[in-house]
């Protein structure tokens, strides 16, 4: 199948990669040329869990227009506060109606967000779904390879009732990934949202006074950090049992993904550190890291959100926003909020209406 993958980072290099090795002619578009050029010499180079070598995508390039023309699908693998202006691109570049496009991943909110985008540009939104979470724990150490430390065993995939190809096509490109129900379920299993805030707001002075020099899962998962890692978990939790869902503790969530043991106790949140992939993750260099950017606005944000039209008081949630707002205090942080998501005024029943019946 022709795929095009959009993004050449982290998440993205890795898709090309495993689409390619799967027997894809895999397109990868980045906005920026540089980004790109170092694969355009030899190729990505990888390693880790999808095995080691180099390989030559069918096609490199950052004009957007020219990478869809004759691909069949996309899979969007970036940082999810780009997924607004990637869908209003997408949508100005005729993308159409029936092409599908893979989130990967969504995060929370990331299908409600990409639609009300879309739709700003075009009446016509092809068939989207979205991933919980990135498919891959995985860093580029240089511009031209990829080291993919760790690949999602059981993966959550979702999609709105218009989406369903491209839950199915997710389902089919991406071993492990399964119908996860509905996209609320998937939103509320953003682990992201979850394992970051606490430590990167309660260790944000130790991350400004080292620039992240201590391991983020090791050092800095204090017995503070795992009360308050808990007590969030708990609130996302109660929110999808208010939606109708029952879903596993956060490092239940990861014993799936397979980014801690399987035998790791579910409600143990120090087991994050004896995930493989994790233990060596360095803190965030400073407080414009993803961790504070994204999975604040873009994970803690919408999910009080959904909090809100669900019934359910989210404290903790509120508190780590509000704190880091006040940290940062650098002018505008892009935030996927009620209006970016379309859920201005949205009662329950009319959330539980958008996403269509849960199919588990
Ligand atoms: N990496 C991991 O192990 C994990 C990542 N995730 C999540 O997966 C997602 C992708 O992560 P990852 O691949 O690591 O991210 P990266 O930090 O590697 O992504 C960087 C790339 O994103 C591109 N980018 C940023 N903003 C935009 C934009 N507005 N439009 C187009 N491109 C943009 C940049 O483009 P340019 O080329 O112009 O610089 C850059 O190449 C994130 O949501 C992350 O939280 C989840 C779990 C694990
Ligand atoms: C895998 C995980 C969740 C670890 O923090 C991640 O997002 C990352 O690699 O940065």
């Amino acid at each position: 199948m022709r795929i095009l993958v959009i993004g050449a980072g982290n998440g993205g290099a890795a898709a090309a990669v495993e689409l390619s090795l799967a027997g894809h002619e895999v397109r990868l578009y980045a906005r920026s040329a540089s980004t790109l050029e170092p694969f355009s010499r030899d190729g990505i180079g990888f390693a880790g869990v999808l095995g080691e070598g180099r390989l030559r995508p069918y096609g490199l390039g950052s004009d957007l227009a020219a990478a869809i023309a004759d691909v069949e699908a996309a899979v969007v693998a970036l940082p999810v506060y780009a997924h607004g202006a990637v869908a209003r691109a997408l949508a100005e570049a005729e993308w159409g109606a029936t092409r599908p496009i893979i989130l990967n991943p969504g995060h929370t909110g990331g299908v409600f967000e990409f639609e009300t985008a879309y739709r700003t540009v075009s009446d016509e939104f092809p068939p989207v779904a979205e991933f919980s979470t990135l498919a891959y724990v995985a860093r580029k150490p240089q511009p031209d390879t990829v080291n993919v430390t760790g690949r999602a065993k059981a993966l959550r995939a979702a999609s709105l009732p218009s989406g369903r190809a491209a839950l199915e096509l997710a389902c089919a490109l991406f071993p492990g990934a399964y119908d996860s129900g509905d996209v609320i379920a998937t939103g509320l299993s953003n682990v992201n949202m979850i394992v970051h805030p606490p430590g990167a707001m309660l260790g944000a002075s130790w991350t400004e006074a080292t620039g992240g020099d201590f391991t983020f899962y090791v050092q800095g998962m204090t017995p503070g950090v795992m009360h308050v890692m808990r007590a969030l978990d708990a609130e996302r939790i109660a929110v999808a049992t208010a939606l109708g869902h029952t879903l596993p503790t956060v490092i239940g969530e990861m014993r799936a993904l397979g980014t801690v043991p399987a035998d790791a106790d579910p409600n143990d949140y120090g087991a994050i550190a004896s995930g493989a992939a994790n233990r060596s993750i360095k803190a965030p260099d400073s407080l414009d890291h993803r961790y504070y950017v994204e999975d604040f606005g873009h994970g803690l944000v919408p999910f009080t959100v959904i909090a809100r039209i669900a019934g359910v008081a989210t404290p903790v949630a509120d508190a780590l926003i509000a704190l880091c707002a006040i940290a940062r205090s650098r002018g505008e942080v892009p935030t996927r909020g009620a209006a970016e998501m379309g859920l201005v005024g949205c009662s329950r029943d009319a959330l539980l209406d958008r996403v269509g019946p849960a199919k588990t």
